[in-house]
């Protein structure tokens, strides 16, 4: 997958590359250009509403101080209110010493703002403590005002600008204007819930660089996920192809009383264009032998697909709806073994079982890719499912590690690690996507994308890109989010693929 141009900064990094913009630029260069850029969006999205800017003590408020100048040279009605301090840094006492008269108003903020611009100035990626009560109330005031536009400079205040977790009342934006480089907590967890659209204004420090910290504990730089970069997943086909060129795939799954998951991760794979789709059972006596909605997969007791040696199969998909019996683990450690030398995505129960059996999980020659659940997650790194959430990013990166794997650790901004370690963010999918069968769905999807030879890079990222567009294009007519299905995505991540210029970027 060719590099992305949307670079995701943690915190050490991007504080890196702000000391090296702040040595390469004039002094006091950026908090200006933070508040034109502000300045800018204001009158191109929302000229002639009345703006509220809640201001805090570092050089977030100062790019909320800068603003208010701004806007007021503008004709723009400003009011500020601004948390009690006894020193701010340089750049922030300039722009207060800057403040327009009359601008500034005193206790807590109040009013109807219904039709204003809320502009949250109050902290940005310095945040480091638990918020005080003063903070507190100002954002609760900010929150609950019905019909005003919530714009957050830099970050929502309360959220935290690497893991996406938010701190009890942190502010709603409508849109997030972010300064120097995107950040992942705005993606991930709770960022999306908090931050509405992202902006990215990079101050005119694109061609800053820094030397980046290297230490295991920060998470340096990534990418987040879009349409751009799954180029490959749109390359159409020749004409002088066969279903031989499209490879073969094997689901093994569907333990007692969960076909269901077989088969949705099955029909994803065959609809995503593998061009031969084996279903192998685990249930002792599987009550199909075909799946007469979708008679094209050849379904066989696992036993049968197994032993099969001839059967030319060039991608495992194992887990879905396994079962983490001793029958199911046995299962398992049969198909890992068959599979050492294939490329292999493991899911669902057979993480669970991994997990439980590490002694049973032999070593592998060809790559693989692990989909956990933050729960499953949990349980492959011996931790529970909070500190999984705690940090998604670096814990995705752990496990990717720990097992040499690919891994898409799901959920709201699915995180994706490469074995070694470089990650990316998912910028598509929605909450229509929190109903069973989701995540067979993209098991099958990521193994089809191998089958057809995509590259590891591509065929992961591309795979959870489309599974979480296909949701955002379904919801866009009206099909969910509430109330979409597992077997729906299916349909829809097709036609995405078959027609790119559809929808979601
Ligand atoms: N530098 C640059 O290149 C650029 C920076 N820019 C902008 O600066 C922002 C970062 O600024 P920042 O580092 O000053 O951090 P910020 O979020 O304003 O808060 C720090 C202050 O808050 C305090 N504090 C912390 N937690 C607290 C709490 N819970 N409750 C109470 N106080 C608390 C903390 O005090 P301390 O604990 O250190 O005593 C300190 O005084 C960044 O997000 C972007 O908007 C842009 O202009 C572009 C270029
Ligand atoms: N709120 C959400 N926003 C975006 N994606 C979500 C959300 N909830 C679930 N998903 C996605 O839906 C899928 C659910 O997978 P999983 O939990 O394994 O479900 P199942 O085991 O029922 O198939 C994952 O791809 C996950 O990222
Ligand atoms: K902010």
């Amino acid at each position: 997958m060719a590099a992305t141009s949307h670079p995701l900064f943690g915190s050490t990094a991007l504080r890196a590359l702000e000391h090296a913009a702040q040595s390469a630029l004039p002094p006091h260069t950026l908090m200006p250009r933070a508040a034109q850029a502000a300045c800018l969006l204001i009158l191109q999205r929302w000229r002639g509403r009345p703006v509220t800017i809640l201001c805090g003590p570092g050089n977030n408020g100062g790019d909320g101080l800068v603003l208010a100048r701004l806007l007021n040279q503008a004709s723009v009605p400003v009011r500020i209110w601004a948390l009690n301090v006894d020193k701010r840094p340089a750049d922030a006492e300039r722009a207060w010493r800057d403040l327009p008269r009359g601008l500034l108003q005193s206790g807590d903020p109040k009013g109807d703002a219904k039709g204003a611009v809320i502009v949250d100035a109050l902290f940005g990626i310095g945040l480091h403590r638990d918020l005080d009560a003063d903070t507190r109330r100002w954002l609760a005031w900010a929150n609950e005002q019905e019909g005003a536009v919530r714009v957050a400079l830099d970050i929502p205040t309360g959220l935290d600008a690497d893991t996406g977790e938010a701190r009890e009342g942190t502010f709603m934006a409508d849109v997030t204007l972010t300064f120097l480089r995107d950040k992942p907590g705005l993606h991930t967890r709770s960022g999306q819930d908090h931050a509405g659209e992202v902006v990215v204004d990079m101050l005119g420090t694109d061609a800053v660089t820094a030397a980046l910290p290297s230490d295991d504990q920060s998470i340096g730089t990534g990418n987040l996920i879009r349409r751009a970069d799954c180029k490959t997943l749109f390359v159409s086909r020749k004409h002088d192809t066969h279903k031989g060129s499209f490879g073969t795939l094997a689901v093994l799954g569907g333990g007692h009383g969960m076909t269901g998951a077989a088969l949705l991760a099955s029909r994803a794979a065959l609809h995503l264009g593998a061009g031969k789709v084996f279903v192998g059972l685990a249930e002792a006596n599987p009550a199909l032998s075909c799946d007469l909605l979708q008679p094209e997969l050849m379904l066989r007791p696992a036993a049968s697909l197994l032993g099969k040696k001839d059967a030319g199969i060039g991608v495992w998909v194992v887990g879905c709806g396994l079962g983490t019996d001793q029958g199911a683990a046995d299962w398992l450690a049969a198909t890992l073994h068959a599979a050492r030398e294939t490329p292999t995505v493991v899911d669902a129960d057979a993480l669970i079982l991994m997990a439980a059996n590490p002694k049973r999980v032999p070593a592998r020659k060809a790559a693989w890719v692990l989909t956990p659940h933050p729960r499953e997650a949990a349980q492959l790194l011996g931790c529970d499912t909070a500190a999984i959430q705690a940090n998604r990013v670096a814990q995705a990166r752990r496990l990717a590690a720990k097992y040499s794997a690919w891994v898409v650790l799901k959920g709201a901004g699915t995180v994706v690690s490469s074995p070694d370690g470089r990650w990316s963010v998912n910028g598509s999918g929605n909450a229509g996507l929190a109903t069973a069968g989701t995540g067979d769905v993209l098991a099958g999807m990521i193994g089809a994308l191998l089958a057809q030879g995509l590259d590891m890079d591509d065929a992961v990222r591309g795979g959870v890109w489309l599974h979480g567009a296909a949701a955002q294009d379904l919801s866009a007519r009206g099909i969910g989010p509430i109330g979409l299905t597992a077997g729906e995505v299916i349909a829809a991540a097709r036609d995405l693929r078959n027609r790119p210029e559809n929808g979601v970027t």
